[in-house]
């Protein structure tokens, strides 16, 4: 049995880009990401996120512009951790994307999205995001750097599948 942590990642959008933050520090350093990180106790997912965003690059969300459009799930080789990672897009939000002691964040047009400096699933579930599918993926690694398996599948209502996954 593993023991399921959870985590958020927060995209913010608009029609030509995505903003990325290349990660200064800790879990995923020197890689590109969306924002986020662990829920706290006593704290809702949704709240988790918002102050993520909020801490890694300054930027505001509301609830209501926050979608929920993924879920992740990574465990790793000879570990009893499951990340569950809840993944969130906006393309509303209030403030300028600034350099936080966490993330430098930047713009990128879809077409030129930095795959080989982000995490290595990221190509693989990406391009559902990218077509704004829903969608449910789960990784086993070895290491940080080789996928050993994983699946991924189109998701068609988000509340439906935590119902189901409970
Ligand atoms: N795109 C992508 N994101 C991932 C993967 N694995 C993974 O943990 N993430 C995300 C989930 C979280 O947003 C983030 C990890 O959270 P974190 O360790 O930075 O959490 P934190 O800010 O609370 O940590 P801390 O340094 O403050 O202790 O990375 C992955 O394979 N791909």
């Amino acid at each position: 049995m593993y023991l399921r942590k959870i985590y958020t990642l927060v995209f913010l959008r608009n029609e030509t880009q995505i903003l990325l933050g290349l990660k200064k520090r800790g879990f995923g350093l020197n890689k590109w990401n969306g924002f986020g990180g662990k829920v706290e106790h006593n704290e809702s997912i949704i709240d988790a996120a918002i102050r993520e965003l909020r801490e890694e690059c300054c930027v505001d969300v509301n609830k209501s512009d926050l979608k929920n459009i993924g879920h992740l799930e990574f465990t790793f080789e000879g570990e009893s951790i499951l990340m569950d990672v809840r993944v969130f897009s906006a393309s509303v939000y209030e403030g300028v994307p600034t350099e936080t002691e966490e993330m430098a964040p930047k713009w990128f047009k879809y077409e030129e999205i930095p795959f080989d400096d982000m995490w290595p699933d990221d190509r693989i579930w990406f391009p559902y995001l990218l077509k704004n599918k829903l969608f449910y993926g789960i990784f086993h690694y070895k290491g940080y750097d080789t996928i050993l398996n994983y699946e991924v599948k189109e998701l068609k209502c988000m509340e439906t599948f935590y119902k189901n996954k409970k």
